[in-house]
C-alpha cells in the first residue's frame, strides 16, 4: 500500500474562529514541509490528521481510509507533538516499553523493536538513563522513536527543532530524511531553513488557508532561497 493523504476542502472552526479554511492537499511519500507563521493553523492541521481533533467540514483520507475511522487511521500515523514529554522518572527503555504496551505491541515485538528503534535514533547507549536526564535533542529523538513504535506509514512532526543547537538540528533533520525514504514525513514548522534543507514538496499556510502547494524549487523560483521567496510571498499575501 502506497502511503497517501488526500485532504479535500477541509475546515476547522473553534467557536467563531476559523483555524482552517477550505484546505485541499495531496501528500505523497517523501518529506513534505508545512510552513506558516505562528497561528497560521499548522498545529490544528497536524492534530486533525493525527485524529486528535475532529474536522468541522470537508474530507480527509489516509491511505484510502476516511479520517472518521480513527482507530484504523491511528495505526497508520505516528505523531510527535510540539510539546512532547514523557514519563521523566522512567528510564528510556522502560518508557518505550510502557508506550509499546499502550500501543498493544506483544512482548516479543517490543523486545525486538525497541532496541532497534533506539539504535536508529542514536540512543542505544541511553537505555538505562532516566528520561529527565536527556538533553533537548535526545528527548526529541526519543519522541521520534516512540512515534515509530507501531511502524506507521506516516510520521507527523510539529516544530521538532525549536530550541535545538545547530549540530543537533542537522542530526535530527538527517534522521527525518532517512525515515522518509519509504514513508510520508510531514514536517510542520516556521523555521524556513529546516524545510529548505529537507523537503521536496511544501505547502504554505497563512490565516488558515493554503497559499501555495507544490515543489519547493518552484516556490523558490528565481529568488535566492526559500527565506527570500517566503518573505516576498507573505508580504504579497498581507497586502
Ligand atoms: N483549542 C483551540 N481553541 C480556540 N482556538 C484555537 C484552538 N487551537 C488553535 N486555535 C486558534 O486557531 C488558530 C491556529 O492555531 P494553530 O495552533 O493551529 O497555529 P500554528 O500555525 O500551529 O501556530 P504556532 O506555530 O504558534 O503553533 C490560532 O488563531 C489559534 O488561536
Amino acid at each position: 500500500m502506497k502511503p497517501e493523504i488526500i485532504i479535500d476542502h477541509l475546515s476547522k472552526t473553534f467557536g467563531k474562529r476559523a483555524a482552517l479554511r477550505d484546505v485541499s492537499l495531496h501528500i505523497q511519500p517523501g518529506m513534505f514541509g508545512l510552513l506558516g507563521r505562528n497561528g497560521a493553523g499548522k498545529t490544528t492541521l497536524m492534530r486533525v490528521l493525527a485524529t486528535l481533533l475532529h474536522k468541522s467540514g470537508g474530507s480527509v483520507t489516509v491511505c484510502g481510509i476516511p479520517i472518521e475511522q480513527s482507530k484504523e487511521v491511528r495505526k497508520l500515523i505516528g505523531y510527535l507533538p510540539q510539546d512532547f514529554s514523557i514519563y521523566p522518572g522512567m528510564t528510556v527503555y522502560a518508557a518505550m516499553d510502557y508506550l509499546g504496551i499502550l500501543s498493544e505491541l506483544s512482548k516479543a515485538a517490543r523486545k525486538e523493536r525497541i532496541p532497534a528503534l533506539l539504535k536508529r535514533v542514536n540512543l542505544e547507549d541511553c537505555l538505562s538513563l532516566k528520561v529527565k536526564a536527556l538533553s533537548g535533542g535526545m528527548k526529541r529523538r526519543l519522541g521520534i522513536a516512540q512515534a515509530l513504535l507501531h511502524d506507521p506509514q506516516i510520521l507527523i512532526v510539529d516544530e521538532p527543532t525549536a530550541g535545538l543547537d545547530p549540530e543537533e538540528r542537522i542530526r535530527f533533520r538527517n534522521l527525518l530524511c532517512e525515515i522518509a525514504e519509504n514513508r510520508i514525513v510531514i514536517l510542520s514548522t516556521h523555521i524556513v531553513e529546516d524545510i529548505e534543507k529537507t523537503c521536496q514538496n511544501i505547502a504554505v499556510l497563512d490565516k488558515g488557508q493554503i497559499i501555495y502547494q507544490g515543489a519547493l524549487q518552484h516556490f523558490i523560483g528565481n529568488e535566492r532561497g526559500l527565506e527570500e521567496a517566503y518573505m516576498k510571498q507573505m508580504g504579497a499575501h498581507q497586502r
